[in-house]
């Protein structure tokens, strides 16, 4: 291959590459809708359960009853904070972010679990229900010991009479959630599940392809979520909203015209909008309107049309200017906030949730594996010698 023909096929950002097969989900920009085997995300967000939605992804149908039942009473043995991660946490300074947080408990619960070397399918899909059962305590813990004394706050105990959605609200506030409040946070876990071959997922399969283990694959994954052009930007979004200033007392027309000035000024500036803009979706991004209907639900509930304001504000103005969309981090921001989370927490929420879809990448890798190992186009200094 020449030098010449080797950068005419140069895609930087594998932007429009299509790399390999999946059955685990579609994203379809031209009809603007996103598939879990084969069903529309919508309908999974509208009348199934995180548990179901992972066994799904994980397994290729819904499960039944019997199998549903088992695979919560799994989850549920699964919940409580590993006392060697509470450990090594306990050892992080509370300045760390949370992302940070995520990806070392991860090493750690890889390098604890004795079926590190096993790489079959059922081992892979208990590593993955076991990640997916232990992170909420991880994030939890995380958030009350950065609010609390020196000597840190005692993790919330898990409840097994909890469904997952609302057991995670319980660990992290101690408060029994309200109804509406668990169907708003499991509608953002839902839709956060999985979706193709982003850069976290895509990451995985890297990892994966070495024939390197589940833990190792989800630590390096949690790594490429962290940065604000991928998972980063749901905290973004929220540091937006607070640039602009939250005040409860405003109303929704003030909060939206303060908005659409800070969001004039920012392009004036030409500044990147975090929560706007989509590598796949270019008319706007699929599970926006549902999330959004969750998160117009959470304002309801909680008396905030300023939010609403704020966020009809940015979307206004950025469609008027550009005409780009909102992403799913952007009803997600403001929607953690509403419920209580630190803005820092929002990533580390995202990894919770997301945990099934790059597993269920893992095992699919393995399936059919090749070596994912690209070429590049030299462009360095020409041969030369020491003399
Ligand atoms: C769950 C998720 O991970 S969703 C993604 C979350 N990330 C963000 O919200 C970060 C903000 N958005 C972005 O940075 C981008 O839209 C990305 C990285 C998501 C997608 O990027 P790409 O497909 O590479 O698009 P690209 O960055 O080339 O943008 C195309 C044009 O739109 C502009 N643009 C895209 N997104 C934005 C944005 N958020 N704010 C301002 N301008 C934008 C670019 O500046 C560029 O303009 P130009 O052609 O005049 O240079
Ligand atoms: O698909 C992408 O590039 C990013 C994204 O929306 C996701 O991972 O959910």
């Amino acid at each position: 291959m020449t030098q010449q023909s080797n950068t005419d096929e140069i895609k930087k950002g594998l932007a429009g590459v299509v790399v390999d097969y999946t059955a685990i989900s579609k994203v379809n920009p031209e009809t603007n809708s996103l598939l879990y085997r084969g069903y529309p995300v919508q309908e999974l967000a509208a009348r199934c359960s995180m548990e179901e939605v992972a066994y799904l992804l994980w397994h290729g149908e819904l499960p039944t009853q019997e199998e549903l039942a088992a695979f919560e009473e799994l989850e549920r043995a699964g919940r409580a904070l590993d006392p060697v991660v509470k450990r090594v946490i306990d050892e992080l300074p509370t300045t760390a972010h949370p992302m940070d947080v995520c990806r070392t408990a991860a090493s750690v619960l890889g390098a604890r679990d004795t079926r590190a070397e096993d790489s079959s399918r059922a081992t892979n899909l208990a590593k993955a229900a076991d990640l997916f059962a232990a992170m909420p305590a991880v994030v939890a813990y995380d958030q009350r010991r950065r609010h609390s004394d020196s000597r840190g706050q005692d993790p919330i105990e898990p409840r097994s009479d909890l469904g997952y959605a609302a057991n995670f609200l319980w660990m992290a506030f101690g408060e029994e959630p309200a109804p509406e409040v668990v169907r708003a946070f499991e509608v953002s876990m839902i839709l956060y599940a999985e979706h193709s071959f982003n850069a976290s997922t895509f990451t995985a399969r890297v990892v994966t392809s070495t024939l390197s283990d589940l833990h190792s694959a989800v630590t390096a994954a949690i790594g490429a979520l962290k940065g604000p052009l991928h998972g980063g930007a749901n905290e973004a979004v929220m540091e937006t909203f607070e640039e602009i200033g939250i005040d409860p007392s405003e109303s929704h027309e003030d909060a939206k015209r303060r908005a659409k000035d800070w969001m004039d000024a920012a392009l004036a500036q030409k500044k990147k909008i975090m929560g706007f803009g989509h590598r796949v979706y270019k008319h706007g991004d699929s599970r926006v309107p549902t999330m959004k209907a969750a998160l117009d639900d959470l304002i309801a509930y909680y008396g905030r049309p300023e939010i609403l304001g704020l966020y009809d504000g940015l979307e206004q103005s950025m469609d008027e200017a550009k005409g780009i969309k909102p992403n799913l981090d952007y009803p997600t921001g403001p929607a953690y906030h509403l419920i209580g989370f630190d803005i820092p927490t929002f990533t580390p929420l995202f990894v919770a949730s997301r945990i099934v879809g790059w597993t269920a990448h893992v095992m699919e890798q393995l399936e059919n594996n090749s070596l994912i190992r690209p070429l590049s186009a030299y462009n360095g200094p020409d041969e030369r010698h020491l003399d």
